[in-house]
């Protein structure tokens, strides 16, 4: 194979030197010749992996080793030489392994992630194969022997566990070993699923999990050649236009037009192959032909109509007498059962005078029901509108701060007038002009650029009212549907959302190509920018106090996202860059391109394709699409670890370069001080810390629902800061007010909060998530939204409950703000901030909740 790609890199085989050669963007496979690289040395195939890349030598007689492989692989966990007595004749490369088959015995030699694939010890020792393919963690082969039957193997305990977890969103009659009966003549791989071409017909047949949306295979169509993706396939088409075809899901979606189903080579084919010779003429030169290998046999049931000629396949036909599979039967005609084949142009003749009349028939009653159903709904439609305009009219309250900033108010106004969907979505964002920006940040040079990011470019500026704003330049690419995607998402998200955590939209543009959204500055960048600056001064500048209180604001400002905005928001790429931090060290959470609204219910996962940043990516949902909320728990966790450590989530500098795999076996061993960030001074006491450590350790779970929510890694975080704190710095409130608009969520939040009590336990940095007591940070961290103040009172008399004392003497609280006096200030806040539901909301709500 001269070309291959793996997760986020292609590599092919230079002509000249044929060494391996790679570009893309992967941090395992570098782009350019792979190294170490041994001079001199050549390739005859590749292969790569999801993070590797592995290629076999040309065989070196002079070396005195003709009967010995050596395959060279370089990437994740599998840079180093492999030696093997024997030829190879083809390699194939898995996820996270590589298979060689034997030429001279058919037998295979797999190496790589045994425990991630169990792939070497399921190796069939007593099968002979003609060719293999290997997926994700499986490897299916085209057995030796005249049934060409298939037979696959390999499997990742884990990972059929989770897929049954997910089964609501995978498909499949079993797992990817459990091959089809069939003869096929080719075979390949996906990440859980496997395709081959049937002998027979020539027509795909998959099998395995697929993803609930994917698009199934096509039928009745012949192809030449297959290749998998992670989750679809393509396939050339054998008949008419040589187009590839793709199903499944995530397959790209513009295809070439026409693709060669092999090289061009020198006439004559050799044999064993024959000429495919086929009206598009793929071979430019009349000297050069694709030569395809003939079959070797015809299938069980079938026998040999014409044998392997120079320029035509050997030919089989059913034996129409003597039917006995459903191929046979659906080939062969009632009324020429004696005959061996039936003539195709007769037999179609015949089928078509029998069926145009049904076809017809069905043709005029699809077109009335068509007809019938569109005419329902659009009077549907009509009824439903003249509804809600009447209901507008009739409504005497003017849009108010907060009604117009209510989700549900948005959606219903959204079904009144659908023009103003946008004005209403956007109404708490100015519009700029392109201008107006322009000047404010200096005509966008270089020298205002703050930061920058996959899809964008940040920007320092001052509008002309002296405000300083960061402005985010999309990069103006080809794909403009992409960006603008990215865009609105992010526009509309943060409009509707509002939290002092969450980084506030002030406006936008959108002119022409240009796409521009303005934020408040955070005079501080980004948390990354601390952790891993080298200048050691600004990463002390972030003791642990500073620390562990952007934690517990970052956490904040998720937990809205996840608990109280409506419905939900799963952010998808919370790291350390996306965390911001304002003149007065407050962090906040920014970047919301990739965030989706995620189902009201968070045990119901979306089945997404995974996108966010590799390192903090939840394993469940890169491997099985599995979103929920616990994605961004994972990624927080990955965060967690950061903050403590000032590792980066992934740093190939050191041994083990993924700080989960670093870290959890250490803070699992008890022994949280080895992973500190040797930046910063220990603290007297560590507690606090390896009481965070133990959050970031259950964040990073392997199964969302192992992981907890984030109300309670909120509430572990805060308890953590106390401990960290302690007496003397608890007289100023170190975390600023929060401001939480409407969202109908938080009613159901606080009723389900109070008639918990009862069950809630002290810790979740104690083992077991099912502890619910939720202890909330001491009354000087200030609460005076709805959501904190409801919390805070609550807090108080748990905190009250707990083992019938109060807590206060043992967290040693200091100035701690009674129910009476503030409190009740607080409440009052609360009721300014929240006016009683207007008759719509409330009728949002009982619909709703
Ligand atoms: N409001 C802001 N104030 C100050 N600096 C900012 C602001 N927004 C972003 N930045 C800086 O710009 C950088 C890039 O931000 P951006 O959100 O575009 O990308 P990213 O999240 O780092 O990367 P990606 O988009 O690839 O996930 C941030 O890491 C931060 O340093």
């Amino acid at each position: 194979m001269g070309l291959t790609a793996g997760d986020g890199f292609v590599c092919g085989l230079l002509m000249d030197s044929a060494q391996p050669y790679c570009w893309g963007n992967s941090i395992y496979i570098q782009m350019g010749v792979p190294q170490p690289m041994v001079s001199g040395v050549i390739y005859s195939e590749i292969s790569a992996g999801d993070h590797h890349l592995c290629a076999l030598r040309k065989p070196d007689n002079r070396r005195g080793n003709a009967n010995t492989s050596l395959v060279d692989c370089w990437g994740y966990n599998m840079t180093a030489s492999y030696v093997f007595d024997g030829m190879f004749k083809l390699i194939t490369a898995g996820s996270v392994f590589n298979c060689g088959l034997f030429s001279d015995n058919g037998t295979v030699s797999c190496w790589g992630d045994e425990t991630g694939s169990s792939i070497t010890s399921l190796i069939p020792r007593d099968k002979r194969f003609r060719r293999i393919s290997a997926g994700g963690y499986h490897v299916c082969g085209i057995l030796e022997g005249k049934d060409s039957k298939v037979f696959c193997w390999g499997r990742s305990l884990d990972l059929e566990e989770q897929i049954s977890v997910a089964a609501a969103y995978y498909r499949g009659e079993g797992s990817v070993d459990q091959a089809p009966n069939e003869s096929m003549v080719t075979v390949v791989g996906g990440r859980f699923h496997a395709c081959g071409i049937k002998f027979s017909d020539h027509g795909v047949i998959c099998w395995g999990f697929s993803i609930k949306k994917s698009t199934p295979p096509p039928t009745g169509v012949k192809v030449y050649e297959v290749a998998a993706g992670d989750y679809f396939t393509c396939g050339v088409l054998a008949e008419k236009s040589l187009q590839p075809i793709c199903w499944g899901l995530g397959f790209p979606s513009s295809l070439p037009m026409a693709v060669s189903p092999g090289l061009c080579v020198d006439l004559p084919c050799s044999e064993g192959f024959y000429e495919f010779n086929h009206e598009t003429q793929p071979c430019k030169s009349p000297s050069t032909r694709v030569c395809l290998p003939c079959s070797t046999a015809c299938p069980v049931g079938m026998y040999q109509t014409s044998s392997c000629t120079r320029d035509s396949d050997r030919q089989c036909g059913f034996n129409c007498s003597n039917c006995a599979s459903a191929d046979c039967f659906s080939n062969c005609t009632s009324s020429n059962t004696s005959s061996v084949v039936v003539p195709v142009k007769k037999k179609n003749g015949k089928f078509w005078s029998m069926q145009m009349p049904v076809f017809v028939i069905e043709i005029v009653f699809a077109v009335l029901f068509v007809f019938v159903v569109s005419l329902a709904a659009c009077l549907y439609v009509r009824y439903k509108l003249h509804k809600y305009q009447f209901v507008v009219r009739e409504s005497s309250m003017p849009p108010t701060k907060n009604n117009g900033n209510h989700p549900s108010m948005l959606k219903e106004n959204s079904k009144i007038q659908p023009d103003n969907l946008d004005e209403i979505k956007i109404r708490r964002a100015r519009m700029f002009t392109y201008e107006e920006l322009e000047t404010a940040t200096g005509g966008f040079k270089e020298e205002s650029q703050v930061g920058k990011g996959s899809f964008s470019c940040v920007f320092k500026g001052v509008l002309k009212d002296g405000t300083v704003v960061a402005v985010k330049r999309a990069i103006i690419s080809a794909d403009l549907k992409k960006n603008s995607k990215e865009f609105h998402t992010e526009l509309d998200l943060l409009s509707r959302l509002n939290h002092a955590h969450l980084l506030n939209l002030l406006g936008y543009c959108e002119e022409g190509g240009e796409r521009l959204l303005v934020y408040e500055f955070m005079a501080h960048g980004s948390l990354h920018q601390h952790l891993h600056s080298k200048n050691p001064k600004l990463k002390e500048q972030l003791d642990w106090v500073k620390r562990v209180t952007i934690a517990v604001q970052a956490a904040r400002g998720i937990e809205y996202l996840h608990g109280y905005a409506c419905p939900p928001v799963i952010h998808r790429d919370i790291k350390s860059s996306n965390i911001l931090i304002d003149e007065e060290h407050n962090a906040r959470v920014s970047d919301f391109g990739l965030s989706l609204l995620g189902p009201a219910d968070s045990s119901s996962p979306l089945a997404e394709l995974p996108a966010g940043t590799l390192g903090y990516l939840d394993p469940e949902y890169y491997r099985l699409h599995y979103l929920t909320t616990k994605s961004d728990v994972y990624s927080f966790g990955v965060l967690l670890l950061e903050i403590l450590s000032g590792r980066k989530a992934i740093d190939m500098q050191f041994e083990e370069g993924n700080i989960v795999e670093w870290a959890v076996p250490q803070i699992k061993a008890g022994d949280v001080s080895s992973i500190l960030d040797p930046a910063l001074k220990h603290p007297e006491d560590p507690e606090a810390l390896r009481k965070i450590a133990n959050v970031a350790y259950k964040c990073v779970r392997m199964r969302g629902k192992d992981r907890p929510s984030m109300d309670k890694v909120t509430t572990a975080l805060e308890q953590a800061l106390v401990f960290l704190m302690g007496n003397h710095c608890s007289e100023q409130p170190i975390l600023p007010t929060e401001v939480v608009l409407g969202s109908s969520r938080l009613h159901k939040k606080s009723s389900q909060r109070s008639s918990n009590r009862s069950e809630m336990t002290t810790d979740i940095t104690t083992e077991g998530d099912d502890q619910r007591f939720e202890f909330r940070a001491p009354s000087w961290i200030t609460f005076p939204s709805v959501t904190s103040s409801q919390r805070r009172k609550s807090s108080v008399s748990e905190a009250d409950m707990v083992d019938g004392k109060t807590l206060e003497g043992k967290i040693n609280i200091g100035n701690v703000v009674g129910d009476g006096g503030d409190g009740v200030m607080m409440m009052r806040c609360l009721e300014e901030e929240i006016r009683p539901a207007s008759p719509q909301e409330s009728l949002f709500l009982q619909h709703n909740f």
